[in-house]
């Protein structure tokens, strides 16, 4: 079994067994200190590289000085998407005729907040520690901290000693803007966006990125009055402009008050727990109850060590694309995950730990690294070319690869082809009234997708479909031997194509 995929299994009976008291798996065992290699950190990559090097016939051993299972499973993905999917499930029911009047009616919050414990396993990293008892991945709890070349010490007591690789994967966290007061007033970070226990009557959203439209459709869903505040002109910048502009619709006819150009300039909390007082300028204050900043991550580096290696502390860690850090004498340290920059994002962390592991098997064997081999089993280069991304706002947004805007800065020779979602008979068929859109950006020069989006209900499923296209270059003219199903929303694919071709 891969790393996740016990926790998935014990989460899906009823989330109650990683509930109950500790047990034996929770400490160290009596380990050796000289493993074939160190991951640093168990979140979702930290876990899947141990797991990878493991399988490969390797020693490793995990440090991990919160909970296993890291970010995504307690602060994250995993917390959040249990908040969402009530919500988008009740949005999609209520344009089905015969559903409209069984779902009227707020949701109930408390039977919400419930299920989303049971997804965050209650914060507790039973089910991922036994899984790693049974991979036979040893776990020493404690900060990791590098101490020279191969060298980890965990909370300055113990040393661990590497014999091939030490690989950082200790993720990111959120970052507090530099604004006047802003830190005094203890605001929300995506940790208490995901973990709170109650709804705030009044809410602020600072940051129209990921984490801030997903929790603002959340927690407006949920009964909270929201106000999101955005600095630039659009809610999601990063993928194609028409998917912020049909989720911010959709979010101010969900009620959530919307402000565009914004800028915090003051925040005043009087009291701890009391209202808190957003400042955008002269007399224009915006009073809460509590106030999320979602404007990014900064990766967890600044107390690892890097000195003690040659390298700067507190930045990204810079890798290759087999994910051996750059500039380190002897090549053993690698990275992977967010810790690097290179896709802030579960599965694509996971990919890079797959790929990682890989390397740094195949480098203790001293068989001949496939570098070279853009798409081989030691590059991650679908972390260039081919990353996907589900925004599980309502309508979900999904996206993989370049956005035309990305694909014309990287100089490609590119045409566009949209086509209105709702006008697919199966879209029509899932929801009254579907509003949606697609976009597929064609390479000219090889007739290949470099990436694809879609908005609307539903079409977190879809991405796949379009995942494989970009990462496998499927050319155009064979895409139109892939038949979707009628009447799916898939049917999408067959409209893209016909306008592409002037059918
Ligand atoms: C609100 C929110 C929702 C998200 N939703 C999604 C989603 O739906 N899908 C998706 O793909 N991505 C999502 N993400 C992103 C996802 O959470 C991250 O990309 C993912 O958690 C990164 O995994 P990681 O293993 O690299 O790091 P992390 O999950 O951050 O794990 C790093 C681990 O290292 C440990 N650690 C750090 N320093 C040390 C040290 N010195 N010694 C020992 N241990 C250490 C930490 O305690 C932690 O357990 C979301 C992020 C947020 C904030
Ligand atoms: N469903 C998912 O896949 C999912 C969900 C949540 C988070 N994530 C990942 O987690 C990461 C973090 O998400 P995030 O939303 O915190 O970061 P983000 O980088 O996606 O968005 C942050 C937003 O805040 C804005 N911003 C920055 N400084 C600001 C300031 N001072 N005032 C106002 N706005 C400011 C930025 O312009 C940006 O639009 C992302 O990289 C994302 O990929 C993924």
């Amino acid at each position: 079994m891969s790393a996740n995929r016990a926790s998935e299994a014990t989460r899906a009976t009823d989330g109650t067994e990683t509930a109950g008291g500790g047990g034996p798996a929770g400490g160290d065992r009596a380990a050796p200190d000289t493993y074939d290699v160190i991951v640093l950190g168990g979140g979702p990559t930290g876990e899947n590289l141990a797991d990878r090097v493991h399988a490969a016939g390797l020693s490793a051993v995990l440090v991990e000085h919160e909970l296993v299972g890291g970010e995504c499973s307690y602060w994250a993905c995993m917390p959040s998407k249990a908040l969402l999917r009530p919500v988008t499930a009740r949005s999609e029911a209520s344009r089905v005729p015969g559903l409209k009047d069984a779902v009227a009616g707020p949701l109930d919050a408390p039977a919400v907040l419930a299920h989303r414990d049971a997804f965050a396993s209650y914060w507790k990293d039973d089910g991922q520690v036994r899984w790693l008892d049974s991979a036979g991945i040893d776990l020493v709890r404690g900060r990791g901290r590098l101490d020279g070349p191969r060298r980890v010490t965990v909370d300055g007591g113990r040393t661990l000693v590497a014999r091939h690789a030490v690989a950082v994967c200790t993720g990111s966290r959120p970052v507090l803007p530099d604004v006047p007061g802003l830190a005094e007033a203890k605001p929300w970070t995506s940790r208490d966006a995901t973990s709170s226990k109650t709804v705030p009557g009044r809410l602020v959203v600072v940051g129209g990125g990921v984490v801030g439209v997903e929790m603002a459709t959340a927690w407006r869903a949920l009964g909270a009055s929201v106000t999101l505040l955005v600095r630039g002109d659009g809610l999601l910048p990063r993928m194609e402009p028409f998917v912020g502009h049909l989720v911010a619709e959709s979010l101010a006819e969900a009620g959530v008050f919307l402000r565009t150009g914004t800028e915090v300039r003051e925040v005043r909390r009087e009291a701890p727990g009391g209202p808190v007082t957003v400042v955008l300028g002269p007399g224009d204050e915006i009073v809460a109850d509590e106030l999320l900043i979602a404007t990014g991550r900064a990766p967890r580096t600044e107390d690892l060590g890097l000195e003690t290696v040659g390298l700067t502390p507190g930045g990204w860690l810079e890798v290759d694309d087999t994910l051996r850090a750059t500039g380190v004498p002897g090549g053993w340290l690698y990275g992977a995950g967010d810790v690097n920059h290179r896709a802030l994002l579960t599965h694509q962390g996971k990919y890079q730990a797959r790929i990682a592991g890989a390397a740094i098997a195949a480098r203790a064997r001293g068989v001949p690294i496939l570098e070279s081999d853009r798409w081989g089993a030691h590059s991650a280069s679908a972390d260039r070319h081919a990353v996907p991304q589900v925004v599980f706002s309502d309508p979900e947004a999904a996206a993989v690869g370049l956005s035309a805007a990305e694909a014309e800065r990287a100089g490609h020779r590119i045409r566009v082809v949209d086509h209105d979602l709702g006008a697919v008979a199966g879209a029509s068929l899932y929801a009254d009234g579907y509003r949606g859109r697609a976009r597929m950006v064609v390479d000219l020069d090889r007739e290949v997708l470099l990436g694809v989006t879609f908005v609307g209900p539903g079409v977190g499923e879809l991405l796949h479909s379009a995942t494989v296209a970009v990462a496998a270059e499927v050319p155009v003219e064979r895409l139109w031997h892939a038949v979707p199903a009628y009447p799916t929303i898939s049917e999408i694919w067959l409209r893209l194509l016909e306008a592409y071709r002037g059918d």
